[in-house]
């Protein structure tokens, strides 16, 4: 269980700029739950992320996770239980290693051990069969550097990498906004069964409101800094797109806008 409590966030406080960018917002994610968030630009959305991998510290609230309380943890401590995927495909490789090199240390995460021993034959063989199993030929290019890929093949290298340990959490952040419709399913497929394949507990923030309907199993709409609607899976599973236009009230017109062009 992945809970925030009662998060406070506010930016430059006490002066004419102040935004409360998160106001008092608790949120519990229940074990294997994927979270679809969606709502206005600057509704809140990336602070939650932010919080919760703990680049940004509430001025107010706790970050509980498996009931241990990381509120005071640096990101990198966080980094073992948290993995995110990024809207730039740039962020979620290293660009000058090659592909097994990077699918290395992403296996190694938290252990202490040379990338030379994470590369023996059987790991090659295994990250080989991992990447072709997504019929992107990855796997014919495992020594080429990561930088050369297409945005689509990094997308779903970083997808695989953010999931090879496992991580309590997975964050994805607008992670297919940057692709091509076509593209976008691609990587939304590899997506979903990866969260299946590791029972991983998914926050996915997307401005596409065809994907916030078709994955996930709850649906969070964000604004002003709180969830102003919390929709579970069996309410989640009949709602149209123009249900949820519908139901975000005066937020309406601008996700229309945000869907028509997404
Ligand atoms: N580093 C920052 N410094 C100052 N204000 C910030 C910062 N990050 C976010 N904000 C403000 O906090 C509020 C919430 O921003 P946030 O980026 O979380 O919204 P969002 O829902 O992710 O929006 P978008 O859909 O545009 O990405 C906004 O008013 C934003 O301007």
């Amino acid at each position: 269980m992945i809970e925030l409590d009662t998060i406070r966030v506010v930016f430059y406080p006490g002066t004419p700029d102040e935004r409360v960018a998160l106001d008092d917002l608790s949120l519990a994610l229940a074990e294997g739950s994927f979270t679809v968030v969606v709502g206005t630009n600057g509704a809140g959305k990336s602070t939650l992320l932010n919080v919760l991998a703990g680049v940004i510290r509430p001025q107010a609230g706790r970050v509980v996770i498996d009931g241990v309380d990381v509120s005071a943890w640096p990101v990198h401590q966080r980094a073992a239980l948290i993995s995110r995927v990024f809207q730039d495909p740039m962020l979620g490789t290293a660009p000058a290693l090659s592909i097994e090199e990077n699918l290395a240390l992403a296996a190694m995460r938290g252990k202490r051990r040379g990338l030379r021993m994470a590369l023996n034959g059987e790991r090659r063989a295994r990250f080989r069969d991992l990447l072709a199993s997504f019929g992107l030929g990855l796997e014919t290019r495992m020594g080429a550097r990561a930088g050369l890929l297409s945005g689509g093949q990094r997308q779903v290298l970083a997808l695989v990498m953010a999931t090879l340990s496992r991580p309590r959490v997975l964050l994805l952040d607008e992670h297919t906004a940057a692709l091509d419709p076509r593209t976008a399913q691609l990587v939304m497929d590899a997506t979903r069964r990866l969260v299946a394949e590791h029972e991983l507990t998914t926050l996915m923030i997307t401005h596409n409101m065809g994907h916030a309907i078709d994955y996930g199993n709850r649906l969070l709409m964000m604004e002003a800094g709180k969830i102003k609607l919390d929709i579970d899976a069996a309410e989640k599973g009949r709602l149209t797109i123009q249900d949820i236009v519908r139901r975000f009230g005066q937020a309406n017109d601008e996700i229309l806008l945000q869907s028509a062009t997404a």
